[in-house]
C-alpha cells in the first residue's frame, strides 16, 4: 500500500502514528514489540515525535526491544552512527532499559564476526523457525537502495544469511546490513520516502520493470506481512495516480 502526504511533517505523523499501533497490536499479542530501526535523513522527525507526547506516552518503553535494519561500521560515537543518531533524536529521551536496545556494533571485533553473532541473537530472540519483526522500519537512497542492500552488490543474492557485513567500495567501509530474506518475514514494513531526489527511483521500484539489481528496494516484498510506504508529493511526483492514495 502507498501513502501519499503533502509533505515531510504530515508523513513524520502518519509513520508515528503506525509505530504506535504496531507496537500497541505486538504487546497485546505476544507482551512484546520488536521492531527494527532504520537509518540515514528519513526517520529523524519520526523519532523526534516518538519522544513526545502523546506519542511516547502511548508506548510501552520496556516491552519495546529495538534492533537495526543496517549500520555503518563505525563506532557508536561517530556522527555517522545509525545508532547514534537514534540515541540522540529518541532512546535517549524515553524509558527504554538499555538492555533492550541492540546497535548493530562492538568494539574489538571483526565485521564479518559480528554479522553472524547478531544473527544468531536475532535467531535465539525471534525463534529460529520463522524469525519475524513485529515492524521493520526503512528508508530508500536516490539510488533505490535500502538497509545496506546496494545496487550491484553481492548481498543482494543472499538467500539464507540472515545478517550480512561486507565492505562497501564506493563509500570506503564495511555496512552491515539485514538480508531480504529476513526483512521479508516481518509482520510490517515502512518505508519512509520523501523528497524530489528520490522521485526517480521510487518510479522504477514501484512501477519499472523488475530490476533490483539496480534497484534493491524492489526485493522488498513481504512474503506474509504489510508491506507500507509512505511517501511525499515530491518524492510520488513521477508515479501514475492509479497506484496511490493521497492523504
Ligand atoms: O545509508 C543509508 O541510507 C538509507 C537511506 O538514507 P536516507 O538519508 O535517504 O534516508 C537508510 O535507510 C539507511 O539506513 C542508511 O544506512
Amino acid at each position: 500500500m502507498i501513502q501519499i502526504f503533502q509533505n515531510k511533517d504530515l508523513l513524520s505523523k502518519a509513520a508515528a502514528d503506525f509505530f504506535v499501533q504496531k507496537a500497541q497490536e505486538a504487546i497485546q499479542q505476544h507482551g512484546r514489540f520488536v521492531v527494527a530501526l532504520t537509518g540515514g535523513s528519513s526517520p529523524v522527525e519520526l523519532y523526534k515525535l516518538l519522544a513526545q507526547p502523546p506519542y511516547t506516552e502511548l508506548i510501552s518503553w520496556p516491552q519495546t526491544f529495538i534492533f537495526w535494519g543496517d549500520e555503518r561500521w563505525v563506532p557508536l560515537t561517530d556522527e555517522r552512527s545509525n545508532a547514534r543518531m537514534a540515541h540522540e533524536t529518541l532512546l535517549d529521551h524515553v524509558p527504554i532499559p538499555a538492555e533492550n536496545i541492540f546497535p548493530m556494533r562492538a568494539e574489538s571485533i571483526e565485521p564479518e564476526t559480528f554479522a553472524l553473532l547478531y544473527e544468531q541473537h536475532l535467531r535465539d530472540f525471534l525463534g529460529n523457525e520463522s524469525p519475524a519483526f513485529d515492524l521493520i522500519l526503512l528508508g530508500m537512497g536516490d539510488d533505490g537502495h535500502t538497509a545496506s542492500l546496494f545496487p550491484g552488490t553481492a548481498v543482494l543474492h543472499e538467500e539464507s544469511r540472515y545478517v550480512q557485513a561486507y565492505f562497501l567500495e564506493p563509500q570506503a567501509m564495511y555496512r552491515i546490513t539485514l538480508t531480504a530474506p529476513l526483512i521479508n518475514l516481518a509482520k510490517a514494513v515502512c518505508f519512509l520516502t520523501f523528497g524530489s531526489n528520490k522521485a526517480p527511483a521510487l518510479f522504477e521500484v514501484l512501477e519499472g520493470k523488475s530490476n533490483p539489481e539496480h534497484y534493491p528496494s524492489q526485493l522488498i516484498r513481504p512474503e506474509n506481512g504489510e508491506l507500507l510506504w509512505l511517501v511525499d508529493e515530491q518524492a510520488a511526483s513521477l508515479l501514475t495516480s492509479a497506484n496511490s492514495g493521497n492523504m
